[in-house]
């Protein structure tokens, strides 16, 4: 195995890699019901590409899924058991194949039709599908249809223009399926999700209380099924699941309930009762969930025999499970898909190289701030270098303001590229700023964001306000923490595994398919800046932040101060250049 954090440049992703991978350790269990899972996929469809672990362990792309997704269906006709493929959501923001589209494009409209190519049976919206009004009218109008029916948005309507061009609010998707599977069972499903508030204009979201109180929630659920599907774009654990399960438990005492949520980005599994489980498999296609299920009768009250398994996605994993040899692994599907895809990084020129990075920069690998750590390389760096580009306020003194959710991926050592570029930092969030604050103003801004500062008031951006727009660093930042804390120095050294996901959920027996030993964890703040100038305390300054926190910025200037109410009308645009842009503007300017 490549030893911890040491890079193996001759890595090979297509065929069998140079890099040793892990087997699984141990055959999947097989059920009556045996169901795959995917969720907040975020655009990783081309698989993980770098060299360094645990990224090889990630590097099956959705054509090598795709050729799994076959011969599993093929076995599961075989031991004559149905096999169900669902997906939680978040398909848009995260690489260059949803968001380094050409000008006029739509994100993720062109990575989304290679979903329509696997035989899924459910599938719910995520909040990324609605940040951008038109995002979410493309999987109105384009994603939806082609999964006829199966594309469930229960509590997410979009608003459109209706009969004689009157505005109507209908479904995104549909709000619950009702189906078939292969062996003939009855399946009801929904598609739920959790209670988002940071949705585009023209598109609305239901509380859960809300949507479990509908007359067509209680029509759909009425009649009884072989197994309830729920799937939804909501975290298993600590969110609104248990609304929905007593819904359906209140009506239905013994039937069975499966649950595939999404979102915290974290692998866990719990159950509500004996006959249900809930699992949520990952993130960035670093996890495909496997979850088995024995049916017994209508009304049995005992506990129902569970089997999960969270797979790493790559050619070593999925040709164990499939009994395949890389010679007889890829399937006709899964070859075009893969051309499709590496067409589509082409058209995008995905492989454009801006610089080359001189070392690692970690998100939570590294503290912060240190020489590694990619939120110091941002704020110390990137914005005080891109952001001055061509802007005729460059002399002016600035503290400039950025939450940490934006960045989104590490930055590997080497070739830094267009899509290296849009992994790390996706989303198309623009700088503002307000001129003329006093130094001594601004200067308090980031430790009252964070929480820290004694403002007079209760905290301005409660942490259940950022989760309710969807915020998850945090619950995914505690569970890495938990196994980094777990594992301990010694343990890890002593293990001669490779890196990875080291999951303890409250599931029987062990959940992860392959072992490791856990990715070191370094806590930061939630917001972050560059470092404040000198000066006296009334010292004018430009206040600079980007728009997905301008809201939560003015709160906290008029919280601070009372000589003057900041609106909206005093925020100005500071540059051109976006987020998702910066890091290109600086690899172009230091890494060449
Ligand atoms: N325009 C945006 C949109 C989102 N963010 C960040 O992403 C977080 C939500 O992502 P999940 O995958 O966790 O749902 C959100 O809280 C922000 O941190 C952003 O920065 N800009």
């Amino acid at each position: 195995a490549c030893p911890d954090g040491e890079h193996e440049h001759a890595y090979e992703r297509r065929a069998e890699p140079i890099v040793h991978l892990t087997p699984p350790s141990r055959p999947l269990v097989w059920g009556d019901i045996n169901i795959i899972h995917t969720t907040d996929s975020h655009g990783w469809l081309l698989g993980h590409q770098k060299a360094s672990f645990p990224e090889p362990s990630y590097s099956g792309d959705f054509g090598d899924f795709a050729s799994f997704v076959a011969h599993m269906k093929k076995i599961a006709e075989e031991k004559d058991v149905d096999l169900l493929l669902v997906d939680s959501g978040d398909l848009h923001d995260g690489t260059g194949l949803v968001d380094g589209f050409p000008p006029g494009g739509i994100d993720a409209h062109d990575a989304n039709k290679f979903f329509d190519q696997l035989p899924y049976d459910v599938l719910a919206i995520g909040n990324h599908e609605l940040y951008i009004y038109a995002n979410a009218l493309d999987m109105h109008l384009n994603f939806a249809p082609k999964f006829h029916g199966r594309y469930l948005s229960s509590n997410v309507n979009i608003t459109v223009a209706g009969p004689g061009g009157t505005p109507v609010s209908v479904p995104v998707g549909s709000r619950f399926a009702k189906f078939k599977t292969r062996k003939g069972r009855k399946v009801t499903s929904l598609g739920v999700l959790f209670d988002f508030t940071g949705n585009d204009h023209n598109t609305t979201v239901q509380k859960v209380e809300d949507m479990v109180n509908e007359a067509w929630f209680a029509d759909a659920i009425k009649e009884e099924p072989d197994f309830f599907l729920l799937v939804g774009h909501m975290p298993v654990a600590r969110d609104k699941w248990p609304l929905v399960f007593n819904a359906v438990r209140a009506v239905h005492p013994t039937t069975p309930i499966l649950i595939f949520g999404g979102h915290s980005h974290i692998r866990d599994c719990l159950q509500f009762d004996g006959r249900s489980i809930a699992l949520e498999s990952g993130r960035y296609m670093e996890t495909v969930g496997f979850l088995s299920v024995n049916l017994d009768h209508q009304g049995s009250k005992a506990n129902l025999t569970v089997n999960r398994r969270y797979l790493d996605p790559n050619r070593v994993t999925y040709e164990f499970h499939s009994n395949r040899r890389d010679s007889s692994f890829d399937s006709p599907q899964g070859r075009k898909i893969t051309k499709g895809l590496q067409d589509l990084s082409n058209r995008f020129n995905l492989d454009l190289k801006f610089g080359t990075a001189p070392q690692d920069y970690t998100l939570s690998r590294d503290p912060f701030p240190s020489n590694g750590s990619l939120l110091s390389l941002i704020v110390d760096q990137v914005l005080p270098t891109a952001l001055t580009v061509n802007n005729s306020r460059a002399n002016i003194p600035n503290i400039i303001i950025t939450n940490s959710g934006g960045l989104r991926f590490d930055i590997y050592a080497g070739p830094f590229t267009k899509n290296d570029q849009l992994t790390a930092s996706p989303f198309t969030d623009a700088f503002q700023y307000i001129p003329n604050v006093p130094l001594s103003v601004a200067k308090s801004v980031l430790p009252v964001l964070n929480g820290g500062g004694n403002n007079g008031r209760r905290e301005l951006s409660s942490a259940e306000e950022r989760y309710a727009r969807g915020d998850v660093d945090e619950r995914y930042g505690n569970w890495l923490a938990e196994m980094h804390e777990r594992a301990g120095p010694e343990r890890r050294a002593a293990q001669n595994l490779t890196l990875g996901y080291v999951t303890q959920d409250a599931c029987p027996g062990i959940g992860d398919d392959t072992l490791h030993t856990p990715l070191p964890f370094f806590p930061s703040p939630g917001f972050i800046s560059s470092t404040p100038p000198t000066g006296s305390v009334d010292t004018a300054i430009d206040l600079v932040f980007v728009d997905f926190i301008a809201s939560e910025v003015l709160k906290v200037l008029n919280g601070l101060q009372t000589t003057k109410t900041y609106t909206s009308s005093d925020v100005l645009s500071y540059t051109s250049i976006l987020l998702n842009e910066v890091l290109g503007v600086f690899a172009q300017v230091k890494w060449n």
